[in-house]
C-alpha cells in the first residue's frame, strides 16, 4: 500500500479538528498547531461527537504555535478564522516545507491572495466547507450536521495534489467534490454567507428562519444577495439570478440554523467581519457597483464594534 500524505492542521478548532478527523480515518498522519486548546489536546486528544459516530483521536503530533516543526508536511491544512490580526501567513511559515501544499478551509472572499503571493511556490488549495461544527470546550467538538467540501487548485484548476487530497476525505467518509474555478465557488458560497452571516450579528445572534420569517427578513437577504451577484459579475465571476430562490428555498427546507458567526457573536468571540463582508464592499467600490444594503449592514458592525472598543 502506498504511503498516505503527512498531514498538519494549523487551527484545529471546529473545522480543522473535525477535518483532521477525517483524513485520520482515510489513514494519513494527522498533526496540529493548537494555541489555547494546546494542554487539552496533549492530554486527551480530540473528542468529536458527529452523526457519523466518534470521530475522537490523537494528534501523531500536538504542537504549540511558536514550536518549530520536527518535519514539514505534504498537506498544511489552515483553519483559522480570517481575521484582520492575524497574519496567516506568518501563522503558516514555520510550516511550510519545498513540497508542502497549502490548503485553505475557510470562509470568506479575495481570502487566498496573500497567501499566494506569499508561497508561490507553493500549489495553494482552497476549499469551501458546508458544514455545522462547533467547539464546545477545548479540545471538545460537536459536528451537528453536513460535512462536503469543495475544493479546487486556486487561482483555477484542478491539479494532481487536488485530486489526491479530495479524494482521502471521500475514503474518510465525507463528500468532497472538485471545481476548476474554485473563485466562482467561493462566490456562489458567498451568495449564502455575506447576507446571512453578517445579519444574524446585526439580529442579535438570530437564526436563519427568524431572519426570514421576520416581516421584510427575506426580502432584505434577497436585496443583498442581488448586491453580491452584481459584484460577482463585475469582478467577472457571473451567477444566475436563480441561485437566490434557490439558496432562499435550501434553507428555509432546513432546520432553523445558527451560522458560525452567529456563535462567534454570542460567545463574544471575534467575527470574520471583513472576510466574509469588507471585502465584498470593498471590491463594489473598486467597480463603482452600488451596494446599499451591504454596506449598511457592514457600517452597522463596524459601529457595533467601536461601541465594544473592538476597534
Ligand atoms: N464552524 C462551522 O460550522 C463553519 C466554519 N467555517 C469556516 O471555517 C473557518 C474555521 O472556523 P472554525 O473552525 O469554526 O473556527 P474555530 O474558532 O472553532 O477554530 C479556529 C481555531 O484556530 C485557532 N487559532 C487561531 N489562531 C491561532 C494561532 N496563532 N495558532 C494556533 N491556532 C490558532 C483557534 O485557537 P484559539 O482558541 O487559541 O483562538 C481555534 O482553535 C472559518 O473561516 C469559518 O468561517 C465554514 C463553514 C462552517
Ligand atoms: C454555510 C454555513 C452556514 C455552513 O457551512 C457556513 O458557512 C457558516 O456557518 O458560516
Amino acid at each position: 500500500m502506498n504511503k498516505k500524505p503527512s498531514i498538519l492542521i494549523v487551527g484545529a478548532g471546529a473545522i480543522g479538528s473535525f477535518y483532521g478527523a477525517i483524513l485520520k480515518k482515510a489513514g494519513c498522519s494527522v498533526s496540529a498547531v493548537l494555541r489555547s486548546d494546546y494542554n487539552a489536546v496533549r492530554a486527551q486528544g480530540i473528542r468529536i461527537t458527529s452523526p457519523l459516530g466518534d470521530l475522537s483521536y490523537e494528534p501523531d503530533h500536538v504542537y504549540r504555535d511558536g514550536d518549530l516543526p520536527e518535519e514539514t508536511p505534504d498537506f498544511l491544512i489552515l483553519c483559522v478564522k480570517v481575521l484582520p490580526g492575524v497574519d496567516r501567513v506568518a501563522l503558516v511559515a514555520p510550516w511550510m516545507g519545498e513540497k508542502t501544499r497549502l490548503v485553505l478551509i475557510e470562509n470568506g472572499l479575495d481570502i487566498e491572495k496573500e497567501l499566494a503571493d506569499a508561497y508561490p511556490q507553493n500549489p495553494l488549495i482552497s476549499c469551501l466547507a458546508f458544514i455545522a461544527a462547533s467547539r464546545t470546550e477545548s479540545g471538545v467538538v460537536e459536528h451537528k450536521a453536513y460535512g462536503k467540501l469543495v475544493m479546487g487548485r486556486y487561482p483555477e484548476g484542478i491539479d494532481e495534489g487536488c485530486r489526491a487530497l479530495s479524494q482521502l476525505f471521500i475514503e474518510g467518509g465525507i463528500k468532497s467534490d472538485l471545481t476548476e474555478r474554485v473563485v466562482s465557488e467561493r462566490w456562489r458560497k458567498c451568495l449564502w454567507n455575506t447576507p446571512f452571516n453578517p445579519l444574524s450579528v446585526v439580529a442579535n445572534g438570530a437564526d436563519t428562519l427568524t431572519m426570514l420569517d421576520t416581516t421584510g427578513g427575506e426580502e432584505l437577504v434577497r436585496a443583498m444577495m442581488r448586491e453580491v451577484i452584481e459584484v460577482a459579475a463585475a469582478e467577472g465571476y457571473p451567477m444566475d439570478e436563480a441561485l437566490i430562490d434557490q439558496n432562499i428555498d435550501n434553507t428555509r427546507k432546513m432546520p432553523a440554523y445558527k451560522n458560525s458567526m452567529a456563535l462567534d457573536y454570542l460567545n463574544d468571540r471575534p467575527i470574520e467581519r471583513e472576510a466574509v463582508l469588507g471585502n465584498v464592499v470593498a471590491l463594489a467600490k473598486r467597480h463603482s457597483v452600488a451596494v446599499p444594503h451591504l454596506n449598511t449592514v457592514l457600517v452597522t458592525l463596524k459601529m457595533r464594534a467601536a461601541l465594544e472598543g473592538r476597534e
